[in-house]
């Protein structure tokens, strides 16, 4: 029996939670595992509810669980509230008490959705199978940031800090990862700038050492922003900081169709994974039934593989994505086909993992 804490958090987090229960649950019947799923207040809601986005009750629930599974927190209604206070320090604080610094992205497009990608089909015809390795507990989002009154107006400010252990853990993610892989990592900073991507450089440098079986390049950021629309397939795996890796996957994902089609996992060592769409909570749809919840069931399935080590059942469940895609169904944000809802499109991957439908 494996505990999972469900953050359904806001916006068209619940909507696409629930699509990935119904496949969860679908995968229980199939592998005969038994899953204990328990819903936690988190993001806006809890806020509303307990006053804090991160109430004790939800962290000692993580804390104590195999595995999180997240939907997406923030919106309109909490956008007044300033730092803390705002459901997206929530997220922040959840990360931070987990403890997960390696946040894993993989942008993969689904050969069925060739047409929804904005590549030319010269760009494509290899696939496109990226993966994002980002640092995920530290840099400009965790470091010391304030506004402050001055003449004139207000000074405000955010700092990126990074420590040589910080780097030395997040690169050794990737290298182990690139073995696993096609062996070529690009290390993406702006050391022609930054002190903090110097110090990232020199550090990745000296890891590469031990691992002379993978290549290793180093790119700008902004040179990467403009690659990875150029040719992506110079492209395996990205290694980047916080900020960076947040901004290029958000871009990565557009290049697969959507970023409605993105999972995550984050991880840290043998300890609990946080799985969660790439996505936020996207107010400007929430309520429509338009949302795309593949990139949260594909975060089931990132869940099955690396928190509990059920490869068949992961598998299983991108199979039948794959399937639904080459059937032709779409949610809006992927263009052209059979256009289904959120609901709709939760229904189908569950009946084609090839399970009566409950
Ligand atoms: N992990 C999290 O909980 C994250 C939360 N946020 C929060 O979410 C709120 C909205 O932020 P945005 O910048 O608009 O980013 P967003 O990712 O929520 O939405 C960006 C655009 O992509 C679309 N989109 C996102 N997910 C989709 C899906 N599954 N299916 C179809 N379309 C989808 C939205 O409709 C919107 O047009 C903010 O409060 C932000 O702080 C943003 C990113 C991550
Ligand atoms: C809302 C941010 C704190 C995080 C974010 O955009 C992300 O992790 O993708
Ligand atoms: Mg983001």
């Amino acid at each position: 029996m494996y505990k999972i804490a469900v953050l359904p958090g806001d916006g068209i987090g619940p909507e696409v939670i629930n699509e990935a229960l119904k496949v969860l649950d679908v995968i229980s019947k199939k592998f005969n595992v038994k899953f204990d799923v328990k819903e936690y207040a988190f993001g806006g809601i809890a806020i509303d509810k307990f006053g804090c986005p991160y109430p004790k009750e939800t962290e000692n629930a993580c804390l104590n669980s195999d595995a999180v599974l997240l939907g997406a927190v923030g919106g309109y209604k909490w956008d007044i509230l300033n730092g803390d206070k705002r459901p997206e320090a929530g997220l922040l604080a959840l990360r931070k008490s987990l403890g997960v610094y390696a946040n894993l992205r993989p942008a993969t497009l689904f050969k069925p959705l060739k047409s929804a990608s904005p590549l030319k089909d010269e760009l494509l015809k290899d696939g496109l199978d990226i993966l994002v390795v980002r640092e995920l507990t530290g840099g400009m989002y965790f470091g010391p940031r304030g506004t402050e009154k001055i003449d004139g107006g207000f000074k405000a400010y955010d700092t990126e800090v990074y420590e040589t252990a910080e780097i030395k853990r997040i690169a050794i993610t990737a290298f182990e990862t690139a073995r696993k892989r096609n062996k070529k990592i690009t290390s993406v900073d702006k050391a022609n700038i930054l002190d903090t991507s110097r110090l990232w450089r020199s550090i990745v440098n000296e890891i590469s050492k031990d691992y002379p079986d993978v290549e290793l390049n180093h790119m700008y950021v902004d040179n990467c922003a403009m690659q990875l629309i150029k040719d992506p397939s110079q492209f395996d795996i990205i290694l980047t900081s916080n900020i960076f890796g947040d901004i290029l996957s958000d871009e990565a994902s557009q290049l697969t169709g959507s970023i409605g089609m993105l999972p995550s996992a984050s991880l840290r060592g043998d300890k609990v994974g946080l799985y969660e769409p790439i996505h936020g909570s996207a107010p400007d749809i929430a309520g429509t039934k338009k949302a795309n919840p593949l990139a949260t069931i594909l975060s089931v399935a990132m869940m099955l593989e690396y928190s509990f080590d059920m490869k068949d059942a992961s598998n299983a469940i991108k199979e039948a994505v794959n399937k639904v895609l080459e059937d032709g169904y779409r949610t809006a944000d992927l263009g052209k086909g059979k256009l289904v809802n959120t609901e709709e499109m939760g229904d189908k991957v569950a009946e084609y993992i090839g399970v009566v439908k409950c």
